[in-house]
């Protein structure tokens, strides 16, 4: 039975106060349990301490954006997975086209971080997707399935949550079509040793197409951008029919 994993990418937005004032306008409104579904939120590394103490025991639970490779050392800028996994954090965003596009991470790299991730207990979901200029020249599917070949070299398929975000819908307004996001997630599945890995949809999801987006069969979930921010307008999304 595949989880249903509804996720927030708060990106690079919320201070600590920010971040403490979403939680307690969101967690009252939260109508859904573990049991039933998986909410977590993916927030900046700054607000995972102060987040980690209000969330523990509340049915959230607590994601970063990214994590080295190396367990510790000189490497200026970065975050281990030690770190994150001493202060509760669960899940870990790897692989997002934001940081494919303009930070240089390559497949190569995001293998590293999802090995790393795995090691030091922590669930890594891995975004793919294709940008518009392949989907127009017809090559969604080879892109989409040569990024996870070379990403998922030795990850364990049993600790691991996928995304898939079409680069032309994150923040764009612009919506895949939820069927044919269910078709891309379906051709992700078969790819996969594991069917048990739960697969999301990102790329402007929001309170008034979430409940299209999960009807569709293959879809287990979603990554959340933009509408996440809003405690509210989440706690919709997570209380989906
Ligand atoms: O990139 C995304 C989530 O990781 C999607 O962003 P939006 O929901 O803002 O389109």
């Amino acid at each position: 039975m595949r989880k249903i994993v509804l996720a927030g990418n708060w990106k690079m937005h919320k201070t600590q106060a920010e971040s403490l004032s979403f939680v307690q306008g969101f967690l009252p409104e939260l109508k859904t349990t573990p049991a039933e579904r998986t909410v977590v939120l993916c927030v900046p590394f700054t607000d995972l301490g102060v987040l980690a103490g209000k969330l523990d025991g509340k049915g959230v639970s607590l994601g970063a954006q990214n994590v080295h490779w190396e367990d510790q050392g000189a490497y200026t800028g970065e975050i281990s997975g030690a770190m994150l996994n001493e202060i509760g954090v669960e899940y870990v965003v790897i692989g997002h086209s934001e940081r494919r596009e303009y930070f240089g991470e390559t497949d190569e790299t995001v293998n590293f971080r999802l090995r790393a991730a795995q090691k030091h207990g922590l669930i890594p979901i891995l975004c793919v997707g294709e940008t518009k200029q392949q989907r127009q020249s017809g090559e969604t599917e080879s892109h989409i399935f040569s990024q996870l070949e070379k990403d998922l070299v030795g990850v364990d398929q049993s600790q691991l949550v996928i995304a898939y975000e079409p680069i032309w819908a994150i923040g764009t307004g612009e919506t895949c079509d939820s069927v044919e996001a269910n078709r891309v997630i379906g051709l992700i599945r078969s790819k996969l040793s594991n069917q048990d890995v739960p697969i999301q949809y990102g790329g402007s999801v929001k309170p008034g197409n979430i409940d299209e987006i999960m009807a569709q069969p293959e879809i287990d979930g979603v990554l959340v951008g933009g509408a996440s921010l809003d405690a509210e307008g989440f706690a919709r999304i997570v209380n989906y029919q």
